[in-house]
């Protein structure tokens, strides 16, 4: 922070607040004045340290859901480090994905651009500093091919390595993030990925720049040793948030990069891109003074198996919370297999749960006839069935697609298994929107059945709504529309109305627009909030129209 006024004198001073760091204080005392007034607005957080985790952040008091815990912007934001071959591609200021390889460029260096006044483009921790560099390329590079010249996975290491000159405090509090080293060593794929950038790099940008930096006798860059780069890349890795909705990007933020994982986390994120992509995280459950503040690295509509192998790869620990060391997963069953059997036992009909979850040979018993198989085979088995699933799932598929591979799933999985989620997830929203729209009374209760049964598996692995607010968004609406389907059906047959369905709708109504109310910046989440708005009209109108505000 630059210098400012104390909140007690107004002398300037470089002083600032022990705990958040946001406010100036000249002196201990002026600290100790102000703490009654400042602790309302103070960071609700410490840093704390263990051999286990690293740094981590815990509660310094009492915190209750949508409590603002910590609101910052980015150290670095820029293209993903993954090497892009082919296809959609960002816009080197903003990110925007872009399809066109025709599209407009950068008039100084020439990298593709979503228009010519993208905000990024200027923006000296952006694309502003990056572009003096781009623009010294090498004369041989026209004979290469669009994505072997834009080497879009080397922007976001040169805007890391361009903090050393802006700012040595942010270069510092980057380089102090974990990066892990003793994972990422010359033997392992990752290094040699990484040794490909770096030639890159060298090749086409480092190497004018010390020509460059000669000629004008100034230095642009003053570390670009291999070592440093694969430290950035290793602190990118393990450190930065993804983003991926109409903009693909990495982000790495100071402090939200301390919050420890958990698949069960106390905290939701929001990413305000109009507000240089500033991160909040609130409370998205009661938080203990004195609790660790969790956020989380992986998918948690992943069973425990496919989140422990990606954390194990990507971050390099094993998770052992309270999830991922139940083996029913808080109850959900959402990795659990029917029994499969074995050579001499044909399948009993029971659930086959793994024993311990957290280790990677884990055995998976029937609860049931008692049999056992390794861990490998069910995982090999559930990947087998996991590609089909990502076969219909990545196209339109219809109702009777949809439901001729969950029939299959059911022979082997249990039904609230995560495969099945998505597959019903899909589901829900296509009965009574396929056809006519017309949907027959049977189906319809077997939409709510399923949209109730999805909605109970959503609030156990997910109960404060931190990771899964689009998905219960999307469930609550479908049970809305079923309901009121419902209850306008049974007016018009009978001419009668049960008072209780009623309320029940409007509950929903209510309860969606509060797990949506974060969400209301994204794209999907805004248009589904609209909808549940539009519904809520449409329900609100059809009662002033029959005549029913007495049973409201
Ligand atoms: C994003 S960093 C978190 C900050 C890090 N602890 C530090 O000191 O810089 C991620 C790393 O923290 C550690 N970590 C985070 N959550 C963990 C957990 N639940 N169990 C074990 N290690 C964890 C792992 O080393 C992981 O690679």
């Amino acid at each position: 922070m630059a210098d400012g006024p104390c909140e007690i004198c107004q002398q300037v001073t470089q002083g600032t607040c022990s705990t958040c760091r946001q406010v100036y204080y000249c002196s201990k005392e002026h600290e100790h004045e102000h703490k009654e007034i400042h602790q309302v607005s103070c960071n609700p957080f410490e840093i704390g340290t263990s051999k286990e985790l690293g740094r981590y952040l815990l509660a310094t008091r009492n915190l209750k859901p949508s409590d603002v815990i910590l609101s910052e912007t980015p150290l670095v934001f820029g293209p993903k480090p993954q090497q892009i071959k082919e296809g959609p591609f960002p816009c080197v200021g903003c990110c925007r994905i872009l399809t066109d390889q025709t599209c407009e460029r950068c008039p100084l260096c020439l990298w593709p651009v979503c228009k010519l006044d993208c905000p990024g483009l200027k923006q000296p921790n952006i694309h502003g500093f990056e572009c003096t560099i781009l623009r010294l390329k090498p004369a041989n590079t026209e004979s290469k091919s669009f994505y072997e010249y834009f080497r879009f996975d080397v922007l976001i290491a040169l805007r890391a390595l361009a903090l050393q000159n802006s700012s040595l405090k942010r270069w510092e509090t980057m380089l102090a993030l974990e990066a892990h080293p003793e994972h990422r060593g010359p033997d392992t794929d990752v290094y040699k990925a990484i040794e490909e950038k770096i030639k890159i790099m060298e090749d086409n940008y480092l190497k004018p720049l010390r020509e460059s930096e000669k000629q004008c006798g100034e230095s642009i860059l003053k570390d670009t040793s291999p070592h440093l780069i694969h430290k950035v890349y290793g602190i990118l890795d393990v450190n930065a948030t993804e983003l991926t909705e109409e903009i693909e990007a990495m982000v790495l933020y100071p402090t939200a990069s301390l919050l420890e994982h958990n698949c069960v986390p106390n905290t939701m994120q929001t990413i305000d891109e109009k507000e240089n992509f500033r991160i909040t995280f609130r409370a998205a459950l009661p938080i203990k003074k004195g609790e660790h503040i969790t956020s989380t690295y992986t998918n948690i509509l992943w069973g425990t198996s496919a989140r422990r192998d990606h954390l194990k790869q990507t971050k390099y620990f094993t998770c052992k919370c309270r999830r991922c060391q139940d083996p029913t997963e808080l109850g959900t069953y959402f990795s659990a297999l029917r029994c499969l059997g074995d050579e001499e036992n044909c399948p009993c009909g029971g659930t086959q749960l793994p024993v311990n979850p957290t280790e990677e040979d884990c055995v998976w018993v029937c609860e049931r006839c008692k049999i056992q198989l390794p861990d490998k085979e069910m995982m090999n088995f559930v990947n087998h069935l996991n590609t089909e699933v990502d076969r219909v799932m990545s196209r339109r598929s219809k109702i009777a697609e949809l439901e001729g591979v969950l029939s299959k799933l059911l022979n082997f999985l249990h039904e609230n298994h995560y495969l099945n989620y998505i597959i019903k997830h899909s589901l829900v929203q296509l009965y009574g929107n396929e056809g006519n729209g017309e949907i027959s009374a049977s189906l319809l209760t077997m939409k709510l059945k399923m949209c109730q049964d999805l909605i109970e598996i959503t609030r156990k692995i997910d109960p404060g709504n931190a990771r899964l607010s689009l998905y219960m968004g999307v469930l609550l609406n479908e049970q809305f529309i079923g309901k009121f389907k419902m209850i306008t059906r049974m007016h018009e047959k009978e001419k009668k109305v049960d008072a209780g369905k009623l309320q029940e709708a409007l509950n929903i109504l209510e309860e969606n627009k509060r797990v949506l109310k974060y969400e209301i910046n994204t794209t999907s989440g805004a248009r589904l909030f609209n909808v549940v708005c539009k519904n809520e009209d449409q329900l609100k109108s059809w009662i002033e129209s029959n005549d029913l505000k007495a049973y409201v």
